[in-house]
């Protein structure tokens, strides 16, 4: 049968838009069905009813593509969304949840593509086109369309929500076209997610899982940073007030409070939003140079400006400004000095990590340059206020940088100004009016109101002080004020300025930049705090050089092992006198405290110790071979021979019946003098003075320290970054009572190093020293813990520098503690190598 001319030309006109006849002639079909054979309706607008038709059927089809890609887009929304709020898996409510929504949403799609088997007039498409905001175009007339076969529309990702990142659209898109995902696509790990949880999550809960902001904490290296800071030097004994525990960031001491940085402000997101994946992120360990920073000052900086936790307030502190500020103006275009500049300049360099150095010069002029190379051949910073602003937020989120007006600039100027201060002497002075006084100085001399004056600046051995080394004698008296210079948080020990006559060189060592430590605040008007009876002051007179960091404490603090145990229980009759009343001292009988020490009290009435006693104790420091033959391991007579004649004296306690006044009290009662912590002009470092003539066999003060055991001891010291930074400890070695020779683990010793009193600020005399350490039983009657007193050898007269005899080996190498290089000035200096003289 010869083919219809109308359905011929009806092929004809679709094969023009590119419809084969397979797909017309169903349509076709239906279309006559359904206009009753009105060909009229079909032929009309060049049979656009016809190709409306065809296209409608194609788009039904296409419409349950996309609805199906759609849908498992919205199913893994969904996966995402129930991972999120439960960091679980999967549970079994949220997985039949998800399946009843997908099945719901598939029924409406299904519902909305269904090609009614009567259409209606197919306009449909039109329509849709409106409704995507493009040009409603007739299929004819669209240059694009014409003759192009509809394909499976490519789904725009660009315009899924905004919060799915391209990344991961990109790992959906490849997903749903069968490609491999790489793993950065998959992932949109947040950088606390990508630190923490590398190699352990699984990638979907990776990928799900919010940065835990709240919890957002330390970063590793700050937390060791801290753990390292504070090991050691938490006794944790019950005789120590907990407050004055080393500040950590669970309890804040009283000096220091930190601060925990903000954690960042995500933005806002709906319950559906996703994670922008970042780039890897910049970890803490990331920076070679890291120069963690405690920016507390001294409360000595203040004028009594200081906030109720002892921290200053900035902005009512005075600037330092010094002309010397220019020369760090502009570090980053500085050159370092040449080689021929070498004379005129000091020069340090301060390995800072392995790959980076940190170097410092100095010139004559006042001019520092600071240098770091890391090692790196291409690195080119422009950029130098971008880089100190990132330090700085470095500093303010790992180290715990509290102050808000903290700057890297202020702080390398800082440092510029410590190294000139504390340099060869060679440097010019600071030139600096604007200084306001320091706290501690009371007086040209540092002598407070009160302080007997009239002794003149003599030194021990009644000279005038000898000419300073290390500080320029024409250092104006803006030098006295130098506690001020401590703003920087750095510390810069005498011992560390090494040879600088030799060869011009300042070597700064590590811990001089790395502040280890939140210093602990330093009254200068009272070092002690209000813990003494005294009032204990600090000066400078000499350099800039800050107050130690460490916490005074009035009384022996234990450590952690040592054994230490005051129980009342232990004290039997014979170690107490419970009948006594008032002063045992005015007693008409002779007190069982008295027998203890061999029937005599230790003090006279004045309160002073009793000559044989003193002298005897002198004899033994002098000459320990002679009367003190401790420790003689193979002679058990020699060793018991020590014990008895080691030399004591034995207070009344709290058994017994005298009082507080009673004069066999004088140790328990503490300071009693009038004592001031000044700058040694010798090179010795801090040191301690007498502001008051002293008689013969005066108390002065208690070494007081942390209470280890000789284990912990060498544990610390051999741990410690810098070993000399140790305040000499003191072995507790007048066992007098002990049966055996005592393990490391039991003997005792006391290190001022991080909690101590003033006694931490007497140096070293050799032979000839105006101080006598003297054991004294108070609490104990083990002996194996005591009290080590200083007592005066002599008449002292005031501001004489008060020393003891450390009873140091200086040709001991093995000993923990470095011995220093003795600067005693005595005549019997055990430091000066003497030719050997051989008789013939
Ligand atoms: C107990 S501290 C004394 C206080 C110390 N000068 C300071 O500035 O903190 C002991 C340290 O002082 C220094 N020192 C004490 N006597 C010294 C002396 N005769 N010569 C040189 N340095 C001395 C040594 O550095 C020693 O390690």
């Amino acid at each position: 049968m010869a083919p219809n001319p109308r359905v011929a030309k009806a092929f004809r006109a679709m094969r023009d838009l590119g419809i084969p006849e397979e797909k017309t002639k169903p349509v076709l079909k239906r279309l006559l069905k359904t206009y009753d054979k009105n060909w009229q309706h079909i032929e009309e607008e060049n049979y656009r009813a016809l190709a409306d038709a065809i296209f409608d059927s194609e788009e039904a089809e296409v419409c349950y593509y996309i609805s199906d890609y759609v849908s498992k887009c919205i199913d893994i929304i969904i996966i995402i969304f129930y991972a999120s709020i439960s960091s679980s898996t999967f549970s079994l409510a949220a997985e039949q949840k998800k399946k009843l929504e997908q099945a719901e949403r598939m029924k409406v799609i299904e519902e909305e593509t269904q090609i009614p088997e009567e259409p209606e007039r197919p306009l449909k498409r039109l329509r849709l086109r409106h409704q995507d905001g493009q040009a409603s175009s007739s299929i004819s007339s669209s240059p694009n369309s014409r003759g192009t076969p509809l394909k499976v529309p490519k789904l725009e990702i660009d315009n899924l929500p905004d919060a799915i990142p391209k990344s991961r659209s990109r790992a959906l898109a490849k997903a749903s076209a069968g490609e491999p995902v790489t793993r950065n696509e998959s992932q949109p790990v947040s950088p606390q997610a990508h630190g923490r949880n590398k190699g352990k999550t699984p990638v979907l809960a990776n990928t799900l899982t919010q940065p835990d902001v709240t919890n957002e904490s330390e970063s590793d290296s700050a937390l060791r940073a801290r753990h390292l800071r504070d090991k050691g030097k938490e006794p944790i004994s019950p005789q120590t007030d907990p407050r004055e525990k080393r500040p950590n960031a669970d309890r804040p001491s009283h000096g220091v409070r930190f601060k925990e940085p903000k954690p960042k402000q995500l933005p806002k997101q709906s319950a559906l939003t996703l994670i922008k994946p970042k780039d890897e992120p910049i970890t803490d360990d990331a920076s070679p140079v890291v120069v963690p920073l405690s920016v507390i000052r001294p409360e000595s900086l203040t004028n009594g400006d200081s906030t109720e936790n002892g921290l200053v307030r900035e902005a009512n502190r005075p600037q330092l400004v010094t002309p010397r500020s220019e020369a760090n103006k502009d570090l980053s275009s500085s050159a370092l000095p040449s080689s021929n500049d070498t004379n005129d300049h000091e020069h340090a360099i301060i390995p800072v990590e392995s790959t980076a150095k940190l170097d410092i010069a100095s010139s004559s002029s006042g001019e520092i340059k600071i240098s770091l190379s890391l090692g790196k051949p291409n690195l080119s910073i422009t950029d130098v206020d971008s880089v100190l602003k990132t330090m700085e937020e470095k500093c303010l989120k790992s180290y715990k940088v509290i102050d808000p007006n903290f700057s890297m600039k202020k702080l390398m100027k800082d440092m510029c100004e410590c190294l000139l201060d504390n340099g060869t002497g060679s440097t010019p002075p600071p030139n600096d009016t604007s200084e306001t006084p320091c706290a501690a100085d009371a007086g040209s001399n540092g002598m407070p109101p009160n302080a007997n004056n009239s002794a003149g600046n003599e030194t021990e051995d009644g000279g005038s002080p000898p000419p300073c080394k290390v500080v320029d004698d024409a250092l104006p008296p803006a030098v006295d004020n130098a506690v001020e210079d401590c703003e920087n948080g750095t510390h810069t020990e005498q011992n560390g300025i090494q040879d600088t006559e030799s060869q011009n060189l300042v070597t700064v060592s590590n811990n001089q930049l790395i502040a280890d430590d939140v210093r602990s605040l330093h009254d200068a008007n009272d070092i002690a705090k209000g813990q003494e009876a005294v009032i204990i002051s600090l000066v400078n007179e000499v350099n800039s050089e800050c107050p130690p960091s460490f916490h005074y404490i009035p009384q022996n603090a234990v450590f952690q092992n040592a054994y230490v145990n005051f129980s009342l229980a232990r004290i039997g009759d014979d170690n107490c006198c419970s009948t006594c009343f008032g002063d045992c001292l005015k007693s008409s009988t002779v007190c069982a405290c008295a027998l203890q020490s061999g029937g005599e009290f230790a003090y006279t009435v004045d309160g002073l110790v009793k000559e044989e006693l003193l002298d005897e104790c002198i004899k033994m420091n002098r000459d320990p071979q002679k009367h003190c033959l401790f420790y003689c391991k193979e002679c058990p007579l020699e060793r018991s021979k020590t014990r008895r004649l080691s030399s004591r004296a034995k207070e009344c306690w709290l058994k017994c019946g005298c009082n507080k006044q009673c004069g066999n009290r004088v140790v328990q009662r503490g300071i009693k003098r009038n004592l001031q912590v000044f700058m040694t002009p010798g090179g010795k470092g801090w040191g301690l003075r007498t502001l008051e003539d002293l008689p013969k066999g005066a108390f002065i003060c208690e070494y007081v320290g942390e209470v280890l055991t000789n284990a912990e001891l060498y544990d610390r010291v051999s741990r410690s970054s810098n070993k000399d930074e140790h305040a000499y400890p003191v072995l507790l070695d007048a066992d007098w009572g002990a049966e055996s020779e005592l393990k490391d683990e039991e003997a005792l010793c006391l290190d001022a190093t991080y909690y101590g009193n003033v006694a931490r600020f007497i140096n070293h005399r050799c032979f000839d020293s105006n101080l006598v350490e003297i054991p004294v039983e108070v609490e104990n009657p083990d002996h194996h813990y005591y009290h080590l007193a200083f007592f005066t050898t002599r008449k002292v007269k005031a501001l004489e520098e008060l020393t003891w005899d450390y009873g140091i080996d200086f040709d001991d190498e093995e000993h923990p503690v470095k011995a220093f290089r003795c600067r005693c000035g005595s005549r019997f200096c055990r430091n000066i190598k003497r030719p050997n003289i051989l008789f013939l």
